[in-house]
Parts: C-alpha cells; sequence; structure tokens
C-alpha cells in the first residue's frame, strides 16, 4: 500500500468564490441555459479548486467533492437507488432533488448537526442497487487530465444506509462498493475516502457489526485502492475499536471535537482533524502540533476536522472586516495553509510551542499565517477587551438561566388569545417571507454602495410590505406576515442590528442545492442597542384589520446559523441573545402587535449526536427560547416554527417551547411528523404546501392533506400553513398555492359544518 501525502482536506467548498455555481444552477433550472452549459460550470469549478489547493501546497488532492446538488444524493446514483417513478423525469436527478410539475421531490434534511441540507436516500425493499461509477471516475480522470492525482470521496456504505433508514440492505450495496473498489483500482487510483460521519454517533451493536462486516468485505477486495474511512463531527467512541479492528489502512479522526483515540492505532494511517472544518477561528499551532506529537499511528497526516464545505472560501475577499477580528479569522483556503505549514512543522519535528513559521532552514510556507507578532500557542482572547467585557450581571448567572415563566398556564392564555384575535376555526397563515424580489436585492446593494439613499430604500420596502399585505388580503388569509422584504437572511438581518455580531461581503456557505447563507460571525458580548424590526411590524399592522405576526428569530438559530466565539460556553453566548430577542417582544407587543412569532428552525440541528449530551442541551435551549419569548403578555400569541429537520428527535423539547402555535414542515416529509406532534397541547400548523418545490400543490392535494391532519388532532388546533417561508419562490408560484391553500381550507370548513 503506497504511504498516504503527508496533507490534505476532507472536502472542498464547490459552490465557488462568487457562488458560480448557484448561478448556473439557477439558469439552467429556468431554461435560460443548457446542460453542457452547467456542466461547463462545474468543470471550472473543479479545475479551480484543485489548482488552488496544489498553489497552496497541499498535498492530497480529494475529487468528487463537487457535486451539482448534494454529495449523499450523488452516492445513491451512483448505488442506483434512483425511485422508479423519477427514471423518465428528462433529467432524474435534480427531479429527485426538486421536483417536477407533477412529481414530489425526495425529501430534504439536515446533515448531522450542520446547517447543510442533504437529500435522504429512499431505498425500499424492492430497491435495485447498481453501480453507475461514472461520476467518481469522470472526476478522476478530469483531475487527471489536468495533472493532478486525487482521492476520490464518497459516503460510506454504514452512513448512507442508516440516513436512508435501510441498514438490513448492507450485503446488496456492499457488492456496488467492492465493484467501485475493482473500477478505482483500475483507473489507478491509489486511495478512496468513504465519509462515515454516522460513526461517531451513539452505534448500537448491529450497527457495530455492520462498521465490522462492512470494512472487512472492502477490505478483503484483492485489487483495490487503499482505504481512508474519514469520521468527522465527534468522537468514534465504541466505533472506533471497531473500525480499528479491519483491514481499512487510514482513519479519519475529528481532533478538534474528539481527543486523542483511545484504541490503538499503532497499524493504521491517522488522518489527524486539527484544523477546524466547523468554525473560522485560526488554529491553534501549539495545540494542534501538541495533538498531532501524542499521535501513535503508523503514518499521522495533517487534515482538517470535516469537509470545508462548511466555512466560506477566503478571507482575501473580505477587505472590510476590521483587523483585530481578522487576525483571528480563517476561511477556507487559509485553513488549508494552517494543514499544510502544520504538516511541515510536524515532519520537521516541531515540538509544540515551537515557534510556528520559523525553522532552521528558514520561513516555511505557512509563515504567512503566523506572523511575527502572533503567539505560536493557543490564541487566548482574554486580552481582548470586546470579549472580555461581560455586562454585570454576567448573562451566564443562574438568575438567567431560569426560564422567566411569567406567562399563564396556556388555557388562561387560550381564551385570552380567542377573544382578542376572533379568528376561524383552521386559521391560515404564512411562515413569514414573501419572495424577495431582485428589485429589493439589488436596491440593497445600491444602499451598500452609495447610490440609494436610505430613506429611498425604505420606502422601497414600504411599498413592497403594502403589495403583500394587500396580496394576503386578496387571497384572504386570516393572519399576515409583512413579508420580511427588510431582511436579506433571517440570521444575517438580526446580526446586522446586534452588537457583538460581524457580517461578511463573500462569506457564502451552501445550505442546500444552490442555497447559501453567509453565516454572521459573532465575536463579542450580544446586545440590542435599539428595537429591530418594529417599525416595520408597526408600518404592515397600520395598513389593515388583520392580524399581522411579528416576525423574529430565536436565540438558538441565531447562534447555530453563527460562526460563534468559542471562549464561553454555548449556552451562555445563547442567552446573551434570547435577552436581546426578549427586548425585542416587550417591544414589539408594546407597539400592539397581538402575534408574535419567534422562529427556532435550528433547535435540532445544535443537537449534541450523543444521546448523554442531549439532556443538558435541551434544557438550556429551551430555558433560552422561553427567556425569550416569555416576556410577552397572555393576550399575545408566541407563534414558533421549524423545519426541515427530523423534529421527531426532539419532540418533548418543541413541545417545552409553550408557544402557542407551532408551525412545522411537514408536506416536503410526507406528514410524518403528524403522529408524532398529535400529543402536544396547543396551536399547530404541520405544512400543506412544499416550498422548496416549484410545484404548486393543487387544492384537492392540500385538502387531502389537511383532512389527514384533521384525523390526527382536533379541529380548534390545526392551524394552515405551508412548510416555510416563501422567499426563495416566485410571486406566481405563492399566489396560486396561497390560493389553492385557501380554496382547500374554505371547503374544508363549510363540509365540517364550521
Ligand atoms: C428556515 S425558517 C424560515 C422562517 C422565516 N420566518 C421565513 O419565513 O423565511
Ligand atoms: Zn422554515
Amino acid at each position: 500500500m503506497s504511504t498516504f501525502p503527508p496533507s490534505t482536506v476532507l472536502g472542498y467548498p464547490r459552490i465557488g468564490p462568487r457562488r458560480e455555481l448557484k448561478r448556473a444552477l439557477e439558469s439552467y433550472w429556468s431554461g435560460r441555459s443548457t446542460r453542457a452549459d452547467l456542466d461547463r460550470a462545474g468543470a471550472e469549478l473543479r479545475e479551480r479548486t484543485w489548482r488552488r489547493l496544489a498553489e497552496l501546497g497541499l498535498h492530497g488532492l480529494p475529487s468528487n467533492t463537487f457535486s451539482l446538488y448534494d454529495q449523499v444524493l450523488d452516492t445513491a446514483v451512483l448505488l442506483g437507488a434512483v425511485p422508479e417513478r423519477y427514471r423518465d423525469a428528462a433529467d432524474p436527478y435534480f427531479a429527485m432533488a426538486r421536483g417536477t410539475e407533477g412529481l414530489a421531490p425526495l425529501r430534504m434534511t439536515k446533515w448531522f448537526d450542520t446547517n447543510y441540507h442533504y437529500i435522504v436516500p429512499e431505498i425500499e425493499p424492492g430497491t435495485v442497487f447498481k453501480l453507475d461509477a461514472s461520476k467518481v471516475l469522470g472526476e478522476v480522470r478530469e483531475a487527471r487530465a489536468l495533472g493532478f492525482e486525487t482521492r476520490p470521496v464518497i459516503v460510506g456504505p454504514v452512513t448512507f444506509l442508516l440516513l436512508g433508514s435501510a441498514l438490513e440492505r448492507l450485503e446488496d450495496v456492499l457488492g456496488c462498493y467492492e465493484e467501485l473498489l475493482v473500477a478505482l483500482a483500475a483507473e489507478g487510483v491509489a486511495w478512496v475516502q468513504l465519509d462515515e460521519p454516522a460513526l461517531v454517533g451513539d452505534r448500537a451493536p448491529e450497527e457495530l457489526a455492520a462498521v465490522r462486516t462492512a470494512y472487512e468485505r472492502l477490505g478483503a477486495v484483492p485489487s483495490r485502492p487503499g482505504l481512508f474511512v474519514a469520521s468527522y463531527f465527534g468522537e468514534l467512541g465504541e466505533s472506533l475499536p471497531v473500525l480499528a479492528g479491519t483491514p481499512v489502512e487510514a482513519i479519519g479522526l475529528d481532533l478538534v471535537r474528539g481527543g486523542l483515540p483511545a484504541a490503538d492505532l499503532t497499524g493504521k494511517i491517522v488522518v489527524a482533524g486539527v484544523v477546524s472544518g466547523r468554525d473560522v477561528w485560526r488554529t491553534s499551532p501549539g495545540r494542534a502540533l501538541s495533538l498531532l506529537g501524542a499521535l501513535q499511528a503508523a503514518q499521522v497526516v495533517v487534515s482538517t476536522s470535516c469537509s470545508l464545505l462548511h466555512v466560506p472560501y477566503t478571507l482575501a475577499d473580505e477587505p472590510e472586516l476590521e483587523a483585530g477580528l481578522r487576525g483571528r479569522l480563517a476561511f477556507a483556503e487559509e485553513k488549508v495553509a494552517e494543514v499544510v505549514a502544520l504538516a511541515e512543522a510536524h515532519a520537521r519535528g516541531a515540538a509544540p510551542g515551537t515557534p510556528a513559521g520559523t525553522s532552521a532552514d528558514g520561513p516555511v510556507s505557512g509563515a504567512l499565517l503566523w506572523d511575527d507578532d502572533e503567539p505560536s500557542v493557543e490564541l487566548s482572547w482574554d486580552d481582548e477587551p470586546s470579549v472580555a467585557l461581560l455586562p454585570e450581571p454576567g448573562p451566564a448567572s443562574a438568575e438567567a438561566v431560569k426560564p422567566a415563566g411569567e406567562r399563564s398556564p396556556y388555557p388562561v392564555r387560550a381564551a385570552a388569545q380567542a377573544e382578542h384575535l376572533r379568528l376561524p376555526p383552521l386559521p391560515t397563515t404564512t411562515i413569514g417571507s414573501f419572495p424577495q424580489t431582485g428589485e429589493l436585492r439589488a436596491a440593497r446593494a445600491a444602499v451598500a454602495a452609495g447610490t440609494l439613499s436610505q430613506a429611498d430604500y425604505e420606502r422601497r420596502v414600504e411599498t413592497e410590505i403594502e403589495r403583500v399585505i394587500r396580496l394576503q388580503e386578496r387571497l384572504g388569509l386570516d393572519v399576515l406576515v409583512h413579508g420580511e422584504p427588510e431582511r436579506n437572511d433571517m440570521v444575517q438581518y438580526f446580526a446586522e442590528h446586534l452588537d457583538g455580531f460581524a457580517v461578511t461581503r463573500n462569506g457564502w456557505v451552501q445550505s442546500y442545492g444552490s442555497r447559501c447563507t453567509r453565516p454572521p460571525i459573532l465575536h463579542g458580548d450580544v446586545s440590542r442597542p435599539e428595537p429591530i424590526t418594529v417599525r416595520w411590524a408597526r408600518y404592515a399592522q397600520s395598513l389593515t384589520s388583520q392580524p399581522v405576526k411579528g416576525m423574529l428569530t430565536g436565540p438558538v438559530t441565531i447562534v447555530a446559523w453563527s460562526f460563534v466565539r468559542d471562549d464561553l460556553p454555548l449556552r451562555d453566548v445563547v442567552f446573551q441573545v434570547a435577552d436581546a430577542i426578549r427586548q425585542e417582544v416587550r417591544d414589539l407587543e408594546a407597539a400592539g402587535v397581538s402575534i408574535i412569532q419567534v422562529d427556532e428552525p435550528a433547535l435540532r440541528e445544535l443537537l449534541p449526536l450523543r444521546r448523554a449530551d442531549q439532556a443538558a442541551y435541551l434544557e438550556w435551549a429551551v430555558a433560552a427560547y422561553r427567556r425569550a419569548t416569555s416576556g410577552a403578555g397572555d393576550r399575545t400569541q408566541i407563534h414558533t416554527h421549524l423545519c426541515y429537520s427530523d423534529a421527531d428527535q426532539i419532540l418533548a423539547a418543541i413541545d417545552g417551547l409553550d408557544a402557542d402555535v407551532t408551525t412545522i414542515e411537514s408536506a416536503r416529509s410526507g406528514a410524518r411528523i403528524l403522529g408524532a406532534v398529535s400529543t402536544f397541547g396547543r396551536g399547530l400548523g404541520p405544512g400543506v404546501y412544499d416550498i422548496h418545490s416549484p410545484r404548486v400543490p393543487s387544492a384537492e392535494e392540500v385538502e387531502s392533506l389537511l383532512r389527514r391532519t384533521l384525523a390526527a388532532l382536533p379541529v380548534e388546533r390545526v392551524w394552515v400553513n405551508p412548510d416555510c417561508g416563501l422567499k426563495t419562490r416566485t410571486y406566481e408560484e405563492v399566489e396560486a398555492s396561497l390560493a389553492n391553500v385557501v380554496t382547500a381550507t374554505r371547503h374544508l370548513r363549510t363540509t365540517l359544518g364550521a
């Protein structure tokens, strides 16, 4: 077996530094360009990535980390797990990802504890697995033609099947993986990376047995590349000795989240993830080098803790970041340079604490990262005034952690709200955002560029709010929203208006398919200098006699979708944000807003992957939400919203939020949540319109979903709404869909005699 290259990364961003892939995809989907144009755009991005990684001095280049939509969907295609109904679609791949006129897409949910969404494999007893290695081999050849040898990256069999809830099909998929190994060996590929992040969670004995079977069988393939099994997002725990006992040559460990391995790995190559792929902070060379030095292995390879998919491309595109903060940051390119520099320092045998960037024979290539005035030991933020000065009393005090508990029990609140709001049965509403028009985005860019005045911009926002209010009145919705036209993003908008955050200009991170967000950087103490949403809510309510919901993002979600300072416990940071939201709730209420929605779509996302850590998290996360919302009076109806996140794993916590109404994505996931949420004692709106698909659901379809909802829940508790916000859709799709939602609801009301 050949040695492993001394430095590598587990994966890389693929959307393009300027979101080139997003543009190429959206242009192809809208029919403005051809599949060949799209493929060309993909090839350009791949070439650019390989060249850049090589320029930065990285040795082990990955391939097949590019995807036109999602790597799990790519794996399903690789294994032939394409459900029958998509096979005749014009483009089966995108039909599975996004649906077509007549075909709902596959389910989508979040990738472990990240905000990246993958397409859930649909594996039926009748699924026939059949290898289609064209993409994997195509990328290997493409890279080779450019002069690069690469290591294909593929989701491993155990993780793939666990994601598809079909571990019993292990024997069948292993046949495909074996065939793939043979094909890769024939192609002259030296190493293959099989990603098994599922192994960092709690694994039952039969799942551990599956790990053993899988890697013993793959290890026994006579002519194959070296097997590198990558784990990430935590420690391997009970899976490690099992994996170590199989013939795989290399094992990847997340040494940012986990500690040194407890099992004997002296016979293995350890791919040491010492540079975090999940945050934007620079790596402490002292800590990294001491970990590398302490590993007992046949070879130690320096790597990232996971794919760099989860961080933006480069700091070079952020000239506006304040210098002090910038000095503490590293995005993907800077992290690659760190990996390379650490590999060189480790190879020189640099002892922990040796100033990196210097060596007997002159500066190493990482010198630019660790400039002279930068200590080589752990970056301590203690001397940073912006983070050290916590307000008195500290937000982490026991006092702050208690739920404020000022609201009356639900029946008392519900009566007060019914009296005040006088809503019909099956009230209809939406989740907050309406389509974001190109004009509004352009207007925001013009304000930033100084070519449009703030006052003119605000007038445009008001015009848009008025249009959205009139549209909802025309459609006959019961509880209206202002449409969120002033928000570029539900987290970034709040970050821009709170102290303690920095935002980036080009720091895009893929969320799903062509969608990206720019996670703000939470680097200091959080506080709210002044009300954020009140003026827009007040304006919207002034236009109509229907109730308009105030719309806020919850503390857990704001933190989950930011890159967070790591010198304080996460819980304390979340409580700082909760206090800011609490002030906003109070101000909205004082401004006459009678329904306030506080979104927590990321509540499940931060759930620790190990069961032993989950209860403590859920306890403080729920307490933070209640702290944010419990300042509202009984008459004020508090809504919350969750989506795309396997909510069934955290039902008790969702219930514990104690919101008067919970809207939750359901249409996209085939209404599988219904049974589980039927025990909730308060208002509930399981989505009846899948907003991730351009498809317009018919009134009949909506009505049949509603009937299923009514079979599970008492009618008094049911709300009617889409799965999520509408900002990614067009007005055309939204108007038609919501009209059908209202028609279905009205029809149902008459048949119920309501
Ligand atoms: C991802 S949840 C989105 C909720 C937000 N209020 C919206 O409608 O866009
Ligand atoms: Zn949502």
